[in-house]
């Protein structure tokens, strides 16, 4: 047995470094390797820039640099935050068990989304969240905002807090111990959530074929295909679309009475549901589609065409 520690390269957040040390953690216990924590800074972390200007890569380039360099032999990243174009020198070897996908809102005085008045201020920094939010037609008051997990919180209910309620990811919160403050775990149904929120990417050199195997051990494979599903949809309405996008799939088991779904009774299932909001809120186009585990990929760029088809692609036309 080895006993060369592998490096796991992790943003310095305090979120970032729950979920490396639990990947690195994962590790060791699947191996017996031990495996030590590098911090690399990214852009995002030392920019104060909107999230939406400096690009959805920022957080990932760092480390892949540092991956690509073999400066670390691991790097752990939120699924949601990766480029949906795969990187043709590096692979995702784990995709392990997601966390909750849903978001969560955190409200003064335990506040849901229904009891706060109209005019209430919510912040949140994801343009997804934000024509969401609106498409409740509610009256509320949507403002961006960024900064990590507690500065966000500060700003409901902290001294100097200045917003009635912000809207995060479960995920997050519950990888920092902090489901205390959640007032609300929004029903996909009211929010549906970011391609790939909750799972987290597990990336390795593909070259390094030792470590592709070993890290196929922390794989979760009913996540990895929903992810695969949810992402392929993100791809493909990329190239077509600029509209906020959302997309979740769970697995579900056919076989009820008057089931289409799958070959016989209970076998598992991906149901994937995606959304396209026009940012302003007021359209939205909402479906669903339904097919085998093996075919994910191809379940996400067919709901994809369903959303253009449907008219996606006009949704980023009706700004205020
Ligand atoms: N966009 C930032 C980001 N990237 C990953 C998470 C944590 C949740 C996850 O792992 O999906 C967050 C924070 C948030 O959206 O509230």
């Amino acid at each position: 047995m080895t006993t060369t520690p592998l490096r796991l390269g992790t943003r310095g957040s305090a979120l970032a470094l729950t979920q490396s040390q639990t990947v690195a953690d994962e590790l060791t216990t699947a191996t017996g390797r031990p495996v030590e924590l590098v911090r690399i800074v990214t852009r995002g972390d030392t920019s104060s820039a909107p999230v939406a200007e400096l690009g959805v890569g920022v957080f990932v380039s760092a480390l892949r640099d540092a991956l690509l360099a073999g400066e670390i032999d691991i790097a752990v990243h939120s699924y949601k935050d990766l480029p949906t174009t795969e990187h043709p020198r590096l692979h995702i070897g784990a995709v392990p068990r997601r966390e909750d996908p849903r978001d969560a809102l955190v409200a003064r005085d335990g506040k849901t989304l229904a009891d706060l008045a109209p005019g209430a201020l919510i912040g949140t920094g994801a343009v997804r969240r934000i024509a969401q939010l609106r498409s409740l037609g509610l009256e509320l008051q949507v403002t961006p905002i960024r900064g990590n997990v507690d500065t966000r919180i500060a700003r409901v209910l902290g001294p100097r807090a200045d917003l009635d309620a912000v809207v995060l990811a479960h995920a997050g919160l519950a990888r920092l111990g902090r489901t205390a403050e959640i007032t609300e775990t929004l029903d996909p149904m009211l929010m549906l959530p970011a391609p790939a929120q909750g799972a987290l990417a597990v990336e390795c050199r593909a070259g390094d074929a030792d470590l592709v195997e070993t890290l196929a051990a922390l794989d979760h494979a009913p996540t990895r295909s929903a992810v695969l599903a949810e992402r392929a949809l993100l791809a493909t309405l990329e190239a077509g679309c600029a509209a906020p996008v959302a997309a979740y799939a769970r697995l579900v088991r056919g076989g009820h009475a008057g089931s289409t779904f799958g070959d016989g009774p209970g076998e598992e299932m991906i149901h994937l549901r995606g959304a396209v909001i026009s940012p302003d809120g007021v359209r939205a186009i909402r479906l669903s589609r339904t097919g085998t585990p093996a075919s994910a990929a191809e379940i996400g760029k067919a709901l994809a065409a369903d959303l253009l088809d449907a008219g996606a692609d006009t949704l980023m036309g009706s700004t205020e």
